[in-house]
Order: C-alpha cells, then structure tokens, then sequence
C-alpha cells in the first residue's frame, strides 16, 4: 500500500483539497489531475502546492457551452464560465488547471486521464453530479478503455448508486473497483452508522444531522453548494442547475447565509440498505449550511436506533467534533475509502462498493 498513484478528475472546491489533504497521507502520488479546461499529468508525482496555489480563488466551475460533450453535461454555473467572479483570483488567462505551470489546455480532460490510467491506479472522482449519469456513464468510460484499478466518487443522490450498479457487470469485466458515495454524507457518516449498527440485531431508524460551516465560502465550493440548493422547498436538479452564479448569491443573500435541509435525498439510505443494514425508508438525512462563517450551525451526528439480540432498544450516537470541517471530513474519509478499494482491487474483488460494504457486515 506504499505505492498508490492517483488522479483526481475535477479540482475544485472538493478535488483540490483532496489534493492537499493527501500530502498528509502515507504512500498516496497524485499524478494526474484535470478540470473542466486543462489537464496535468506527472507520473513522477505532481508539484501540488503549485497546483494549489496556481488554482486558488480560480476553479474552472461553469461549463463554455457547446465546447465539448463533457462540459454540455455536467451541469454546473452557466453565467460566469471562464470569467472572474468578483473576489475572486484569476491566474493567468484561463480559469483553472491551465493557470499551473503543470497544465495544459484540453478539450478532452477525462479521455486525456483516461489515456494515461494504465499508470494510474486510483482516480477520484471529484466531478458535479447536477446530470445524475454524468459520473456513471465516466465509469462506463473507464470500462472501455479496459481500466484496472479504483474508481471512487464523493456524490450525495440516491438515485445514482441504481444507475452504478446497472454497470457493475460492465466494470467487473474490466477489473474496476468502484467505491461510491465515498465523502462525508454519504460516505464518512454511512461508515459510522454502520458501524454502529453493530450492537443491535435489528435497525429501526438512522438519523443523520450534519453541521457545515464553509471557511472558504461559496466561491470555493460552488459544486456543492449549488447541488444542496436543489433541496431547498420549491428547488430541483433542475431549477438549481439553471441558476446564475448572481440568483445563488441572492439566494444566499436572502437566507442570511444559512442554508436549512430536511428529507435530503443522500445515498446513505440506499447505501446502507444496500449492506443490508436497514431499509432505505428509514434514513433521514438533514443539515445546517452556514456559508458565512467557518463555525459549524450545528453539530454533526449519526444516531442509530435498533434492537438488541437481548431485547433492549437503544440508540447509538456518533458525533463529529465541531473543529472538523467539512474539508477534513470528506476528503479524509474519500482517500481512507480510496486506500481501501486499493485494498479490494488488487485482492482482486472488482464491482461496485459502498462505504457500508467496506465495515463490518450485518
Ligand atoms: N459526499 C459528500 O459528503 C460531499 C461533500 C461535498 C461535495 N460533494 C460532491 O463533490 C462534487 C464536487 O463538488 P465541488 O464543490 O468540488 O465542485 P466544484 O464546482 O468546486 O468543482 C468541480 C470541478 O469539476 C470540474 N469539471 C466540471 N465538469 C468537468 C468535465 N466535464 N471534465 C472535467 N472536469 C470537469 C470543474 O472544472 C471543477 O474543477 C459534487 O458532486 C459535490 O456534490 C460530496
């Protein structure tokens, strides 16, 4: 496990950091990283406090439309594609990757990685998910070009573990391992909730309430953000994906900066039924988004109700100290459960794995 050379597909808000947190992990070289418009590769090891500071304040977020199939559907800002927000640093001419000194402009960032991956063998995928097939039909990318190795993924809709699990026989036949939904919620959270399920025989509810507080504000994770708003009453997929980057910030503007979810639609549910846990049904998912403030609203935690084998009905608590960011807690978790798929891929398990598939089983 000394030797895991990975890529990450998108290096925004979340793959950026993924970037930077692996600096602080044992045995992990980046080598390959691309966003919407350019793309790095270094089998050697990337430089990524050059990466870093080259693509601060400047993430290649909107998609140029009609430039090319990847960027038509994904989703994401429409208003303000390769242009500065305000306060927002530009480096050099271009918007993301191709300000590094490591980048070079692409139209075809995910084939460009693709083309480098028998080298690669782990990729996060760090892309938006606003088109819920767009990180599905990627894998099916990775399929046919016969990639060996680990996919992982830090996306939050239910509805797309159904359309990963549609190709699983696809992704065995190249000897992919695909870890999904492998973030915070779901991810961090499905482990823990998972593991709590342990002293009961029988799981009635999960509860999970989480607290973000954005140090670096909205500028620095748009994807994410917007993908919440589709949360919000009278939003969709849809609705949030058409929005301006200037209707976000009214929105966000109106709301004092305080984003409230209730009912999410967060895989954990379908993850954990998956690993035979509970039923879907019967996980909440809800949450407190201060876009303002690095203080998290309020406190994150996993509460997880069951029968004992004994008869006794208790409720198992996991809490998350409000010092972690979201930062910490998404992009530690996605490369603990990227080392993992490691893990299982070179045992030779491939298909696709939830966090839940990755503890102990029920
Ligand atoms: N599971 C969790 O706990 C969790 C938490 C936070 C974010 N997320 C998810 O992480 C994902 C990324 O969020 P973010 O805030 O980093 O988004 P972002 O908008 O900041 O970054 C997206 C990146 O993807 C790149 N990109 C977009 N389309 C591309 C394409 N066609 N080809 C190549 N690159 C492309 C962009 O250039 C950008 O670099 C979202 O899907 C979000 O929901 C999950």
């Amino acid at each position: 496990m000394n030797d895991v050379r990975f890529a990450v597909l998108g290096t925004g808000g979340i793959g950026r950091r993924t970037l930077d947190v692996s600096r602080e992990k044992d045995g992990l070289t980046p080598v390959a990283a691309c966003d919407r418009n350019g793309v790095a590769v270094d089998h050697e090891g990337l430089d990524v406090p050059e990466l870093l500071e080259a693509t601060e304040g400047n993430i290649a977020s909107g998609p140029e439309d009609g430039v090319n199939d990847d960027i038509a559907t994904d989703g994401g800002a429409k208003a303000d594609a390769g242009t500065a927000t305000d306060g927002v640093k530009q480096h050099g001419e271009e918007a993301g990757i191709v300000a590094s000194e490591q980048g070079r402009p692409t139209e075809t960032p995910i084939d460009d990685i693709i083309a480098e991956s028998d080298d690669i063998d782990a990729v996060l995928v760090a892309l938006p998910n606003l088109e819920h097939d767009f990180i599905p039909r990627v894998a099916e990318r990775f399929a046919e070009a016969e990639y060996e190795g680990v996919l992982v993924d830090v996306l939050k809709r239910s509805r797309v573990i159904g359309m990963l699990d549609d190709r699983e026989d696809r992704l065995k036949e190249s000897g992919i391992t695909f870890v999904c939904g492998a973030g915070a919620t779901p991810g961090f959270l499905t482990g823990a909730a998972a593991l709590a399920a342990q002293s009961f025989v029988e799981v009635e509810e999960v509860e999970i309430w989480w607290g973000v507080g954005l140090k670096s504000g909205y500028e620095d994770n748009r994807g994410t953000v917007r993908e919440d708003i589709a949360h919000l009453d009278g939003y969709d997929i849809e609705t949030a994906r058409e929005m301006s980057e200037a209707e976000i910030e009214t929105l966000i503007e109106d709301h004092d900066g305080v984003l409230e979810f209730h009912d999410m639609e967060h895989a954990d549910d379908v993850l954990l039924e998956r690993a035979g846990i509970c039923d879907a049904e019967d996980v909440h998912v809800g949450g407190v988004l201060d876009v303002r403030s690095d203080k998290k609203p309020t406190t994150t935690t996993v509460s997880v109700t069951g029968t004992t084998f004994d008869g006794e009905t208790g409720t198992n608590t996991f809490e998350l100290d409000d010092v972690t960011s979201m930062e910490a807690n998404v992009n530690g978790p996605a490369l603990g459960y990227l080392k993992a798929g490691v893990r299982n891929n070179r045992a030779g398990h491939y298909g696709v794995f939830g966090p839940a598939d990755l503890m102990p089983g029920f």
